[in-house]
């Protein structure tokens, strides 16, 4: 109803700022747009569930996330694709790595310092009750 709808506006406002803030930093860079299989031919192959912070962002348009953590499961999911797809000991896996797991790092510090939890409590129930 009509209180819920001004919560899930008030959400998809903070979201979106998040995750402009993210896109921003330059250290985010490959993780902006959908990988390109062009560029990354096998990527598809290993990576069956891709995701960047430009999808995200049409996601929270599209009123996709109904709380915080459903956001930051895509987060999670920009990470862990990463961490796949670059494994090994060499340095630009390693660099790739190290940028995915500050992403994740800096979205959840991101959230944590910005959101209040009882706001979030909100939202959840809101989904609960969905
Ligand atoms: C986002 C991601 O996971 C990604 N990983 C890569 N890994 C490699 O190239 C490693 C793989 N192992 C052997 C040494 N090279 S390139 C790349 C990427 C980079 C962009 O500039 C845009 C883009 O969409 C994706």
């Amino acid at each position: 109803e009509e209180i819920e709808e001004a919560t899930l506006r008030e959400l998809r406002i903070f979201l979106r700022e998040i995750c402009a803030k993210l896109a921003r930093n330059r250290t985010f860079y490959i993780f902006t747009k959908p990988v390109d299989e062009e560029v990354v031919p096998d990527y598809r192959d290993i990576i069956k569930e891709p995701m960047d912070l430009e999808t995200m962002m049409t996601k929270i348009d599209q009123h996709e996330y109904e709380c915080a953590q459903e956001f930051l499961c895509d987060i999670d999911l920009i990470c862990t694709n990463a961490l796949e797809y670059n494994p090994d000991r060499n340095p630009e896996d390693k660099i790739i790595r190290h940028r995915a797991c500050t992403l994740r790092d800096t979205a959840y510090a991101y959230i944590k310092a910005e959101m209040d939890t009882d706001f979030e409590d909100k939202c959840r129930e809101i989904r609960d009750r969905r």
